[in-house]
């Protein structure tokens, strides 16, 4: 199988060329060649691929700086989900987007259905909520996956940076009110392979729509870098505190959800695919890190 995928560096792209194997060929688009904001370079770059699944995982993800630039935001997000799914439309082949739970304001007190009502609180979160619905809009055949806190041992995350923190301070304060899933890249990967077998030779309307996909387990970012110092600790570095404070001592131009947890019971009924535990997960990334 070939699944072309937008993003040449991204976290969730590096993870699916890392575990891509034999299962599936990766053709990773990203800049110059495919921009997407620039329909034509979409449609182009994918045309070419010549692939039997879309993937589109690259984003404007800045959640902060999007605040500012909110008309970027839509541009790669809203406007550029858009032609990835019209483009994969033309060549009729199925199309899995990325997406997130920060289209969703947090003030229900349960993890999030798919059914359950948005309100995205940020630029960042609209623009991905406007890029869900332009997919669906554009493709029968569209597979949204939303999913929340990603880390892996690629590019820029939260793991990453708190291990970086983690060699100069003795104590840091972490947000303890916001909760959520967080979930590694390369577990998006293997279930984006999944699910992308699946979608190739099964119509099933029951596989298309919209899912939430994160890991197992819920967590304050509090909860998060404890884990990580936790297994960094482990591997012979030294101890670091975590001051638990509230998201109001920490002030960010983006307003994020309180509560970020996605239900998985819709992709678990669906496609049988069900993430592992997100402490396991950072184990493995902290024992690639810091070997
Ligand atoms: N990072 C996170 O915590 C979360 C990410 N997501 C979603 O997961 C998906 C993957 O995210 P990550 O891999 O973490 O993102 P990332 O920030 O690691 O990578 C994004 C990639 O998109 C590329 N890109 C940006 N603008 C582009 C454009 N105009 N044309 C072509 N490529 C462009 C970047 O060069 C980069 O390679 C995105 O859809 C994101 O919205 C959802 C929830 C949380």
């Amino acid at each position: 199988m070939r699944i072309a995928v937008t993003g040449l560096q991204g976290q969730v792209v590096a993870s699916l060329l890392e575990r891509g194997g034999s299962r599936a060929q990766i053709i990773a688009l990203g800049r110059p060649q495919l921009d997407l904001s620039d329909a034509s370079s979409v449609s182009a770059a994918l045309e070419t691929a010549r692939c039997d699944v879309i993937v589109n995982a690259a984003a404007y993800t800045a959640v902060d700086k999007a605040e500012s630039d909110e008309d970027g935001a839509m541009r790669v997000n809203a406007a550029g989900a858009g032609h990835v799914a019209r483009s994969a439309a033309a060549l009729g082949v199925p199309v899995l987007h990325i997406s997130t739970d920060y289209v969703f304001d947090g003030a229900l007190e349960r993890p999030y259905r798919e059914d359950d009502a948005t309100g995205p609180t940020g630029a960042y979160g609209r623009s991905k909520l406007e890029g869900e619905q332009r997919v669906l809009a554009a493709h029968p055949d569209a597979v949204v996956l939303r999913t929340a806190w990603v880390y892996s041992p690629f590019g820029a995350n939260f793991l990453k940076t708190m291990l970086r923190l983690g060699e100069t301070r003795e104590e840091l304060g972490v947000v303890a009110d916001q909760i959520g899933n967080p979930t590694s890249a390369l577990d998006i990967a293997d279930a984006v392979l999944e699910i992308a077998t699946r979608i190739v030779v099964d119509p099933s309307p029951a596989l298309r729509g919209v899912f939430h996909m994160t890991g197992q387990g819920e967590a304050s970012w509090a909860d998060f870098a404890e884990e990580i110092f936790g297994q960094a600790q482990r591997r012979g570095r030294k101890p670091v505190r975590i001051n638990r404070i509230a998201t109001a001592d920490y002030p960010t131009p983006a307003r994020r959800p309180a509560n970020s947890r996605l239900d998985n019971s819709k992709l678990r009924q669906a496609y049988g695919v069900i993430l592992p535990q997100w402490r396991d997960s950072v184990s493995d990334c902290v024992a690639r890190l810091l070997p």
